[in-house]
């Protein structure tokens, strides 16, 4: 099932086109208020575009022109199963029920929804809780459920808004592996913040900043080559972007960065893209003459600790350091610094 979707909400600020190749799973991500969970919303047919069409297959969901609405399937009759953040399950069903309502409100049979959804829970490694209520079970239970009662419904297109939100940190893995197994061959929409959810979870990553599409791509490579801001953070990336100068990249704020250069073929004024690792960059309280580093000026914004190290941040670079480091150079919020990378810890490209 191909998702075609293209929206405009302009109460949001929102104008997105997406679109997901059958049996894809394509992770949204972006910053809190960034649009994602409106265009699930809009797929799921919980809100309605000012503007829009969005096609499942060949099948028309929604057509509206200038708030004129041509073609609008109810969410029920959409196919489109959407997952929240909870579990939301309803209380007065045993678990079972929960998983059969999707399959008995389409019309099967008692016994064959029974069926469906023993074996739905089987596949979320539930079954032995078929027979309990929900207020007895996990968080993670619970949502684990949740996944099987919207996968009973054999949705075409499954759309999961931040599915491990309400977790705790050391329940995720469990649904995650769930999830990664279960969204094999399903057409699916996921959204995250986290980075995990997308490398293990996603075919394909749409970076959404402030109502619109950013960036988009193979997972990997919007990991490993974002372009964006949020792509980059969320990979734990260092990003500045500027313009190509002949030798370097040079930033708005006039910054220029050398790297490794795909080729020498690049036009003057090329927009580039600069990368770099938060552990190739090294802090200094003054600046380092005559070493051929790239060194920025900067303000420790936060100091966090990352695994054994601290990560310095500043207004837009960040910097892992040792915690003995830190320390010697009395680093705290507000410490004007250098921070310095060498040329071959950089990588630079078109974009
Ligand atoms: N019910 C609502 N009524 C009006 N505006 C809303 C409503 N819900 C969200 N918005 C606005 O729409 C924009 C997009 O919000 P949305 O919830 O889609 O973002 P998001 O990317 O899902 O964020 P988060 O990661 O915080 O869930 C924001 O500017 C938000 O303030």
């Amino acid at each position: 099932m191909t998702l075609s979707f293209a929206a405009t909400l302009p109460a949001r600020g929102f104008d997105v086109e997406l679109d997901v190749a059958e049996g894809r799973t394509l992770a949204l991500l972006g910053p809190n208020g960034a649009g994602k969970s409106t265009a699930l919303g809009l797929a799921a047919g919980t809100l309605r575009p000012h503007d829009g069409a969005i096609t499942l297959d060949d099948r028309p969901l929604v057509r509206v022109d200038a708030g004129r609405t041509r073609t609008w399937v109810p969410p029920h009759d959409r196919q489109v199963a959407l997952l929240a953040q909870e579990p939301l399950l309803f209380p007065h069903l045993s678990v079972r029920q929960n998983v059969a309502f999707g399959p008995r409100s389409q019309g099967a049979r008692r016994r064959a929804a029974d069926a469906a959804a023993d074996r739905r829970l089987a596949e979320v490694g539930l079954a032995h809780l078929a027979d309990r209520a929900p207020s007895t079970l996990s968080g993670g239970q619970a949502q684990r459920v949740a996944v099987a009662r919207a996968l009973a419904a054999e949705p075409r297109l499954l759309l999961l808004d931040e599915p491990m939100a309400a977790l705790d940190v050391d329940v995720r893995p469990e649904l995650r592996q769930r999830l990664q197994h279960l969204l094999a061959g399903q057409t699916a929409v996921v959204t995250t913040h986290d980075v995990l959810d997308a490398l293990l979870l996603a075919d394909e990553v749409a970076v959404i900043e402030a109502g619109r599409v950013v960036e988009r791509g193979p997972t990997a490579r919007v990991l490993s080559r974002p372009r964006s801001a949020f792509a980059a953070r969320i990979a734990g990336l260092n990003l500045l972007t500027g313009s190509w100068t002949g030798d370097g990249v040079t930033t708005e704020a006039g910054e220029v960065v050398h790297g490794h250069a795909p080729g020498s073929d690049l036009a003057v004024g090329a927009p580039m893209t600069a990368v770099f690792r938060p552990a190739s960059v090294s802090v200094y309280l003054e600046e380092r003459h005559g070493s051929p580093r790239n060194t920025f000026r900067g303000t420790v914004r936060t100091l966090e600790p990352h695994g054994d190290l601290v990560r310095v941040r500043t207004d837009h670079l960040a910097a892992d350091v040792t915690p003995g480091a830190a320390a010697e150079l009395s680093l705290v919020p507000g410490t004007k610094v250098w921070l310095s990378v060498k040329a071959a810890e950089v990588d630079v490209y078109p974009g």
